[in-house]
Formats: C-alpha cells, sequence, structure tokens
C-alpha cells in the first residue's frame, strides 16, 4: 500500500535525515527545540534556553513543532528519545537536564565558547 501523499515513505525520510545531518554539520551550535528561543514552548526547551542565552555565544535552532519530519526522524538518528536536543560540534550534547547539568558545572560555557565564535 503506498501513501499518495507520500508516495516514496523511505525517501522522504532519507532525505530528511540528509537536512539533518547538513543542519548539524554547518552549525557548530545548534539546538532542537519546541518554540523558538524568544518563544519556547516547553519547559525543557525553555531551561536550555536560559542556559544558552546566559553564556551569550550565537546558536542555530530548530522548532521541531513547525517541522514534523525533523521531529520523527532525529530521535531514530540521535538515538534520544525528546527534544530539546543540544548539539555541538557535530556530536550530540544530550537534552536539558544534561545542559543545565554541565551548565551548572560550568562545564557548558567552554564547550560552547570553544564550537562558538564571538557575536559579530
Ligand atoms: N529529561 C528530558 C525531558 C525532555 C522531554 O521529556 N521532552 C518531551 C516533552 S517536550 C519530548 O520531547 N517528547 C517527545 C516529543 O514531543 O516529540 C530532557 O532532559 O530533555
Amino acid at each position: 500500500m503506498t501513501d499518495a501523499a507520500n508516495p516514496n515513505p523511505a525517501h522522504a525520510d532519507n532525505s530528511t535525515e540528509t537536512l539533518i545531518r547538513e543542519q548539524i554539520a554547518k552549525h557548530p551550535v545548534i539546538l532542537y527545540m519546541k518554540g523558538t528561543p524568544q518563544f519556547p514552548q516547553c519547559g525543557f526547551s525553555a531551561r536550555a534556553i536560559e542556559a544558552l542565552s546566559q553564556i551569550g555565544r550565537p546558536f542555530a535552532y530548530v522548532n521541531i513543532l513547525e517541522n514534523p519530519d525533523i521531529r520523527a526522524t532525529l530521535p531514530r538518528i540521535a538515538n534520544w528519545p525528546t527534544f530539546p536536543q543540544l548539539w555541538v560540534g557535530g556530536e550530540l550534547i544530550g537534552g536539558s537536564d544534561i545542559v543545565l547539568e554541565m551548565f551548572q558545572k560550568g562545564e557548558l560555557k567552554p564547550l560552547i565558547e570553544q564550537n562558538s565564535p564571538e557575536a559579530q
């Protein structure tokens, strides 16, 4: 049976995986989150944004609420089931709990500073 709205699901999924891998390769610090940094739509995403904002370096984000294919595909390729997901230097750091723990231990700031250039 073929879904007429999605005639080649395997290809569609592969395209999304390619898109995600491009985003992660292009942006040294990228947060997959619910909502936007200005308007997070989940407490977990809000807490991750709070930590990143205090560090003050530029970062990219993807609002997974507006990208359902990424929401469906990223957990599989990341082997991480939930959002937010912070990726730094092409590697998954973790979700809100890990981001906050690293921030409180003083480990997140140097990691972000090593990977994200100064704001222009
Ligand atoms: N302990 C997790 C909590 C995150 C979490 O539970 N996120 C949920 C609710 S926002 C989620 O992403 N569920 C899957 C989904 O909504 O696609 C963390 O540290 O990030």
